[in-house]
């Protein structure tokens, strides 16, 4: 599956509902075992969440924004497939999370490309389903230290905290999945899927238990005058870089 939200990917509502109806669709297609996620934009696997969908937008549709959100992240984090990412560019936030939900990732080895979830920094914070599938990527402290920060890594950085598995040079990206996704196929299905389920399923019941407060919270959160004077600033900082 190839990204396509130019500039960025960055994670709309409509871009949302397309990619989830993609997956799924996948996900019926008993010939289809594995999927590779990678970026057909340059320089960016995905921007994170479409920040203009949390900005000045209404409580109904932010509601409707974080149910897609949340659709996403239980689409991906609970797929039967083998799921790896080629990070072929920045993964910052919403991005990185997307790269967490897969089984392995690989980055391409540019320094100028980071990887993390950076919520921190722009005066908002990562919901306890972010928290916890960083934590079961690369541990508590390391979590700790990276959420309370705001941290993005370099591919060397993700590398060493176990954040992303390989680091090829961004040429040799699809050629490296595909060897990987052999490897991983040829695990039986239902024994891999299995012990998938069984690393996962806490956090993936944790989420489905509470999809509703969730939602209310981060709807009650954004919409807080002090929160969009933050996402304000963070947008003008965005722009204000670029020229
Ligand atoms: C209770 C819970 C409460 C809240 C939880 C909410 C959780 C949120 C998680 C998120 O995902 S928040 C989003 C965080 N994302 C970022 O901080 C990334 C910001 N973007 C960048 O750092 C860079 O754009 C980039 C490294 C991804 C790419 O850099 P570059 O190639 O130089 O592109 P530009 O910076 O020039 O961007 C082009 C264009 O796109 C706009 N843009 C970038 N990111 C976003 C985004 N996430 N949402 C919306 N728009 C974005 C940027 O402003 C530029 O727009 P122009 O109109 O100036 O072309």
């Amino acid at each position: 599956m190839t990204l396509q939200n130019p500039p960025v990917n960055s994670l709309s509502l409509d871009f949302l509902t397309e990619f989830c109806s993609a997956l799924e669709k996948l996900e019926m297609d008993k010939s289809c075992r594995g999927v590779i996620l990678t970026s057909g934009q340059p320089k960016v696997f995905s921007a994170g969440l479409d920040i203009m969908e949390m900005y000045g937008k209404s409580p109904e549709r932010c509601g409707e924004f974080w149910r897609a959100v949340q659709e996403m992240w239980l689409k991906l984090y609970s797929s039967n497939m083998v799921i790896i990412a080629a990070i072929n560019g920045s993964s910052p936030a919403g991005g990185c999370l997307m790269s967490m939900t897969c089984d392995y990732r690989i980055m391409a080895d540019n320094p100028r490309y980071s990887i993390g979830l950076n919520e921190t920094q722009l005066g908002i914070v990562a919901p306890f389903w972010f928290k916890e599938t960083m934590v079961n990527t690369v541990g508590h402290r390391t979590t700790e230290i990276a959420l309370q920060l705001g941290q993005l890594y370099s591919p060397t950085e993700a590398l060493d905290i176990g954040l992303v598995d390989k680091l090829v040079p961004e040429d040799q990206i699809i050629a490296t999945a595909t060897q990987t996704m052999t490897k991983w196929l040829a695990v039986p299905d239902h024994a891999r899927q299995i012990t998938k389920s069984m690393m996962r399923k806490p956090t993936i019941d944790k989420l489905m238990s509470k999809r509703e407060p969730d939602i209310q919270n981060f709807v009650s959160f954004i919409t807080k005058d002090p929160i969009q004077k933050s996402l304000g600033l963070y947008l003008s900082m965005l722009k204000k870089r670029k020229s």
